[in-house]
């Protein structure tokens, strides 16, 4: 298939050209620029001298569509809003890894996005991807929006307990860290090296992104529950999130019991693996990879579960998650182009 990258000088667009030169099912790739027409793809990265080495096109989105099979946009909030239903008409399957079609409700993206919804005719044919969890639904889609990295760690976490309806749903508080590619590629204060090195803070409190977006879904698995409380933090690292989540059990469990129903709820996910007992996963042991590690205990002193889940957020929760869905939109093996080990140390 030939596939067209929408922000494929940013670091989303930049792991899907890694990830996507081992798949079997890709004959070219065009990359696409708003902003560096005259530049080449290996000038802006020169990791991927002689691997890819083509110019930057001009973005249209009708001469785009026509152009390529798939569309992954790798771009900033407000761009595939725009472009995705140009794109999608044409035939072409679309990939979104902003979060533009992730929100149902145009009304709750605009409160807490500050910016302009897509239409609602376009967020109705946007299917979320959150593989795992949505397979059905991701084979019959034409067009995925895929999920944040923090809901990716969050949701993955949390499934196999709100789906069993173990927790109390006033009781879920999430505890993220990031590190900080997940702030992309251009420099801010806040990512900038003296500000970000031995250093450890807390940001968007109660006001991220990334809660309507986790309420939305949580919600459609249990109606009772409406609000989390959700909070990042940016750890000086550069690929990982951990998400170490705290809930109230509505019962007595024991660990055992837990560990067993998480391995039972992900026992044909190849992505997603559980430790055993008094382990807990560390964002170094998936670093570059698609896997989604989780550690889960139970305190039977307070009567709450712990669950820590891991990822790194380019791949899993970017980039190789859109791979794993387009694997699934096409009826491919999921794993297809994504059995790459994580790089340690
Ligand atoms: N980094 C991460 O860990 C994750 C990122 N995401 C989401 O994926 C998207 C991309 O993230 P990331 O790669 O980190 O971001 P970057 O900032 O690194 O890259 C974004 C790219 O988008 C392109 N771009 C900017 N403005 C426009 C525009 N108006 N029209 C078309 N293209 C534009 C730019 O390329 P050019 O100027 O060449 O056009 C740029 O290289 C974001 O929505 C982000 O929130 C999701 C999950 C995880
Ligand atoms: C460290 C850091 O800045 N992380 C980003 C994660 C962004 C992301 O994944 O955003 P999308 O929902 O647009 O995909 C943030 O907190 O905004």
């Amino acid at each position: 298939m030939k596939i067209g990258i929408i922000g494929a000088t940013g670091y989303g667009g930049a792991d899907l050209l890694r990830l996507l030169w081992q798949h079997p099912k890709v004959s070219e790739i065009i990359t696409y620029t708003s902003s560096q027409q005259d530049l080449h793809i290996h000038e802006s990265y020169p990791h991927l001298i002689s691997i890819y080495e083509q110019k930057l096109e001009e973005l249209n989105a009708d001469k785009i569509a026509e152009d390529v099979d798939v569309v992954f946009l790798a771009t900033p909030p407000g761009v595939s809003s725009e472009l995705s239903a140009t794109l999608a008409r044409s035939g072409a399957q679309v990939i979104d890894l902003s979060g533009d079609l992730r929100l149902a409700n145009p009304a709750i993206y605009e409160a807490w996005y500050k910016r302009r919804s897509a239409p609602v005719e376009l967020l109705n044919k946007a299917v979320y991807g959150l593989t795992e969890l949505n397979r059905d639904q991701i084979r019959q889609a034409k067009i995925i929006s895929n999920p944040g990295c923090y809901p990716t760690a969050t949701l993955l976490g949390l499934a196999p307990l709100i789906k069993a309806q173990l927790v109390e749903p006033e009781s879920i508080i999430i505890d993220a860290k990031s590190g900080t590619s997940g702030a992309g590629r251009s420099p801010s204060l806040m990512t900038h090296f003296s500000e970000m090195n031995e250093n450890f803070k807390a940001y968007q409190v109660n006001t991220h992104k990334h809660v309507p977006e986790i309420e939305q879904v949580l919600h459609s698995w249990n109606e009772q529950i409406d609000t989390v409380t959700f909070q990042p933090h940016l750890v000086p690292m550069v690929r990982g999130i951990m998400a170490t989540i705290y809930a109230k059990s509505t019962k007595p469990l024991t660990e055992d019991y837990l560990r067993k129903l998480y391995q039972t709820s992900y026992q044909e996910d190849r992505f997603v693996r559980i430790r055993p007992s008094g382990l807990y996963p560390a964002t170094k042991e998936v670093y570059g990879s698609n896997f989604c590690d989780i550690g889960i205990t139970y305190d039977e002193r307070t009567g709450r579960i712990t669950i820590v889940s891991v990822i790194d957020n380019v791949v899993k929760g970017a980039s190789g998650q859109a791979i794993q869905n387009w694997n699934v939109m096409n009826g491919w093996d999921e794993s297809t182009g994504l059995n790459v080990a994580p790089t340690y140390p």
